[in-house]
């Protein structure tokens, strides 16, 4: 006769049987190839200290698209091709993010979308955060990304010199006033401000070197009374600003939201649904706190908080690519002006009629990716890819910028050619958003920003590679590059980071640039002043 708990226990013993067997087999495997370390210290000075995506691109020439490295017995795997990276990152092993220890312990920010393990903390902020960012709901927000993106021409007439400033507190506004509904009304506004100090005393933190904490975590449990613990008192003045920022601006929605000129905004929409049954009212508001502080801010070099940062990033590459190619700048003008005419800006009902500007958009995401390393992942349990041993616990990097620069996929990826992203078989779109389950939730929001800040840019400015008097000066592009990726990866030997496995310099910038910002015509400055009220 048939015995159900039989097969049950047949199937546990067998599948018990078969973990076993893959574990000794994937570690009796080879480690993927790589350069070859010291006793010890391992790859300790392989490591490189400026823009590692470059020499790491030119090791996938030698090794191949799988490199593996160790720092004092940590793992690390750079994945240089899009196909591996994309197969590998989707499955929910490789869906980790490594611990923090200054940051996300002492500092408290572990539970924002961004830094949370794979668990159902993150899961839930997941869920509810795609709700509000995905294609559909996120045109809720393009009247104000128009809206801003107007005041934003009217701060540029005024203070061209200050265009990334400018950019930076433009978005910086939108996305506080889209998440809590706080109206923003100047730089001093307390969020913003809040923001700005939370940032200095975390900037403080990661710096690399900083804070032997930041290579032995376990240092992190001496009193702060103890000499050399200034990290600790450090770390709690950042804790209280973080906790002031995340509950204090969440307290403030919720107070705006039974003001009578309510904005609607992501938190507001949140609150006045039921929330999962599973969830008690208390864990649904937690949820939510940390969802919406996850895309708080407005300065700069946050990663891990701050996603208008990144944006930010993107649209500086875009102005520089102008400067640099003032031909596609006479085309996107071209088509603009075909498009939209010289009596008024554009508008987001223009975007499909203004196929080159996408074009390139999209090719100066590729050409310079804001985090040209994404941001890393850490694999939870061993795995065999093609041949090879991933132990556990490994970091994950994918080499973004090696994908944008790969031959077989972009022919001379090193020329700037929005080209390539038009006719019947475009391009493949650069993987800038990242991969699988961690990709970018902001990605609808964060195009609509980049098109909309542009385009109105290049309808009435001309962006010309000048210096303040005018005079035309040669510009050599240089982007930011990644000091602490060593750190990062050293204190993370006992998956406990102090530095985030994306530090700030792993998102990559332009180095400023001399551009100046010159308008077309005496009509663009009359469409400029009279921008808001044609809205
Ligand atoms: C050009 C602008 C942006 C770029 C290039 C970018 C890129 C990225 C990348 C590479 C990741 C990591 C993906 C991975 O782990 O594989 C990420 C994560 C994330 N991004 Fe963005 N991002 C941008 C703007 C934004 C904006 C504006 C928002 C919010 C409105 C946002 C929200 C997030 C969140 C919440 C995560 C964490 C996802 C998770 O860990 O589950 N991003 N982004």
């Amino acid at each position: 006769m048939f015995a159900p708990e039989a097969l049950y226990i047949s199937v546990a013993i067998l599948t018990v049987a078969f973990l076993i067997r893959r574990r000794r087999r994937a570690s009796s495997l080879p480690l993927p190839p790589g350069p070859r370390g010291w006793p010890l210290i391992d790859n300790l000075f392989d490591w490189p200290f400026e823009s590692a995506w470059i020499p790491f691109a030119a090791w996938s020439k030698v090794f191949g698209d799988i490199i593996h490295l160790k720092i004092f017995g940590l793992h690390i795997v750079i994945i240089s091709s899009y196909d591996t990276a994309t197969s590998l990152m989707t499955q929910a092993s490789y869906s980790d993010r490594p611990i923090l220890t200054m940051v996300g312990k002492l500092m408290n920010f572990t539970p924002s979308i961004v830094l949370a393990p794979y668990g159902d903390h993150w899961k839930s902020m997941r869920r509810i955060t795609q709700q509000s960012l995905n294609r559909s709901s996120s045109l809720a927000f393009l009247p104000s990304q128009l809206g801003d993106a107007r005041l934003l021409l009217q701060e540029l007439l005024v203070h061209p010199e200050n265009y990334i400033g400018a950019i930076r507190y433009a978005l910086g506004k939108n996305i506080i006033e889209n998440t809590y509904g706080i109206r923003i009304t100047s730089p001093s506004s307390e969020y913003v401000k809040l923001s700005r100090e939370t940032h200095e005393v975390i900037q403080n933190a990661v710096v690399p070197g900083s804070f032997f904490v930041d290579v032995f975590p376990a240092l992190r449990f001496i009193p702060e009374w103890f000499p050399g613990a200034g990290f600790k008192r450090l770390a709690r003045i950042a804790k209280a600003r973080g906790e002031h920022m995340v509950d204090g601006a969440f307290d403030a929605a919720k107070k705006a939201m039974a003001s009578e000129d309510s904005m609607v905004s992501l938190v507001g929409n949140l609150l006045s649904s039921e929330g999962p049954k599973e969830m008690t009212r208390e864990e649904y508001e937690y949820t939510i706190k940390w969802a919406a502080g996850s895309l708080y801010g407005a300065p700069p070099d946050l990663p891990y908080l701050i996603c208008s940062s990144k944006t930010t990033s993107g649209i500086a590459t875009f102005l520089l690519t102008m400067v640099l190619f003032p031909d596609v700048q006479k085309k996107v003008q071209a088509e603009l002006d075909a498009v939209v005419g010289r009596k008024r800006l554009p508008t987001f009902e223009d975007r499909a009629s203004l196929p080159y500007l996408e074009a390139t958009i999209k090719e100066s995401l590729r050409f310079h990716p804001p985090t040209p390393l994404g941001i890393a992942h850490r694999l939870i349990e061993d795995d065999v890819v093609q041949g090879y041993h991933i132990p556990k616990g490994a970091i994950i990097l994918p080499n973004i910028w090696a994908m944008n620069m790969n031959e077989k996929q972009y022919e001379h990826p090193e020329r700037f050619n929005p080209e390539r992203y038009l006719g019947p078989s475009p391009a493949l779109e650069s993987p800038v958003f990242g991969f699988g389950r961690r990709a970018c939730l902001g990605v609808h929001y964060s195009t609509a920003a980049i098109f909309i800040t542009v385009a109105s840019i290049l309808s009435v400015f001309d962006l010309r590679a000048q210096d303040k008097d005018g005079k035309d000066v040669e510009i050599e592009p240089a982007f930011t590059g990644g000091k602490q990726m060593m750190v990062t990866c050293l204190s993370n030997r006992q998956t406990e980071l102090t530095i985030p496995p994306f530090p700030p310099h792993s998102r990559s910038h332009p180095k400023p640039f001399p551009c100046r910002l010159i308008s077309r015509s005496p009509e663009s400055i009359e469409l400029i002043k009279a921008g808001t009220s044609m809205l």
